[in-house]
């Protein structure tokens, strides 16, 4: 047999073995946070482009929610303004929020929205003030002083929560087939801007959605224990032992919270996976395997 026709055949085999879950997902919300070293790769960008577009060629609906942290991070260093992390978060004075904004409402989102359009997908990049999507309110954030040996709440700055998601700009969008792209910018009652972490935008979404999956790019292979070693299966009480023990900290502490409650409120499954693997997002998709930590509303 010649090498092309054995070729033609592993593609047929692939295409085969993917059809079933075609199926299965078949008008199903998918929610994907696309982050971390994925974003700064152009081969993994190009590659996480080519998957969007083939999921929702397939029938899915795909919804982009995107991250930017090291992006953000280079033009603060750029500007010389000091940017600090308290758990997971960037503590943002108006300064920051300025530069927030312009980096994930403006070239980060709409690098993503062109490359979905290049690979022949039709997308719309949206922050959380068009057409009001994301509502928020100001993070509290608090922490053990030992001096008064009791928790006191401190100030991060215009860091934010997500307080409502209305969907109706997103609806239009996924009407029209669109695919939406997302910055994690949410606005308040009297129109101020929020940073709000992405990955807690994709949870909220997948939650209001009720999506069939919240997919985080991150890039880590996983959820890693204290020898490096990937965990799957999580529990609540688990995941509560993990961070208590330290195991769990930095970003992927919003990251695995935003997992837990999105399964929780009805979302079928999240997943941690690796965005530094190219193709994650189909490996995860149309593999028994999957890649990653798997997060379902196990019981303890
Ligand atoms: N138990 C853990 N398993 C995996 N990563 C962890 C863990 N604890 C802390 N981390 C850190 O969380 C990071 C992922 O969060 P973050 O940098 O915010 O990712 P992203 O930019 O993809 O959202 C990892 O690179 C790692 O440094
Ligand atoms: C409050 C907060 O920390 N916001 C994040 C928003 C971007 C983000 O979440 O980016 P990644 O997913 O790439 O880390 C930040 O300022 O970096």
């Amino acid at each position: 047999m010649s090498l092309n026709r054995d070729a033609a055949l592993n593609i047929a085999q692939v295409l085969t073995e993917a059809l079933p879950y075609i199926q299965r997902f078949t008008g199903k919300t998918i929610v994907v946070k696309f982050g971390g070293n994925a974003m700064v790769d152009p081969a993994l960008h190009e590659s996480f482009a080519r998957d969007i577009v083939l999921m929702k060629l397939v029938g899915m609906n795909p919804v982009v929610v995107h991250g930017g942290g090291p992006q953000i991070g280079s033009l603060l260093e750029k500007l010389n303004i000091k940017s600090e992390f308290i758990d997971g978060m960037r503590v943002t004075d108006a300064e920051t929020m300025d530069v927030v904004e312009m980096v994930l409402g403006g070239s980060v989102n709409k690098e993503i929205v062109s490359s979905l359009n290049r690979n022949g997908g039709k997308a719309i990049g949206v922050t959380g003030k068009d057409g009001q999507l994301i509502r928020a309110r100001k993070m509290q954030v608090s922490r053990h002083s030992p001096e008064l040996n009791a928790s006191e709440i401190i100030d991060i700055g215009h860091v934010g929560e997500v307080d409502q998601i209305d969907t109706e700009v997103l609806n239009v969008i996924l009407d029209s087939n669109f695919i939406p792209v997302i910055a994690p910018i949410g606005v308040d009652g009297e129109g101020n801007s929020y940073n709000i972490n992405a990955d807690l935008v994709a949870g909220k979404l997948a939650e209001v959605m009720q999506a069939e999956k919240l997919m985080l790019l991150t890039n880590v292979a996983g959820l890693l224990d204290k020898e490096g070693d990937i965990l799957t299966g999580l529990s609540t009480t688990e995941v509560d032992e993990l961070i208590e023990d330290g195991t769990i900290s930095g970003g992927m502490l919003p990251k695995i919270g935003c997992a837990l409650d999105a399964v929780k409120s009805g979302v079928a499954s999240s997943h941690i996976i690796d965005g530094r693997v190219p193709h994650a997002v189909l490996l995860e998709i149309f593999t028994n395997e999957g890649i990653g930590t798997l997060i379902t509303n196990r019981r303890d």
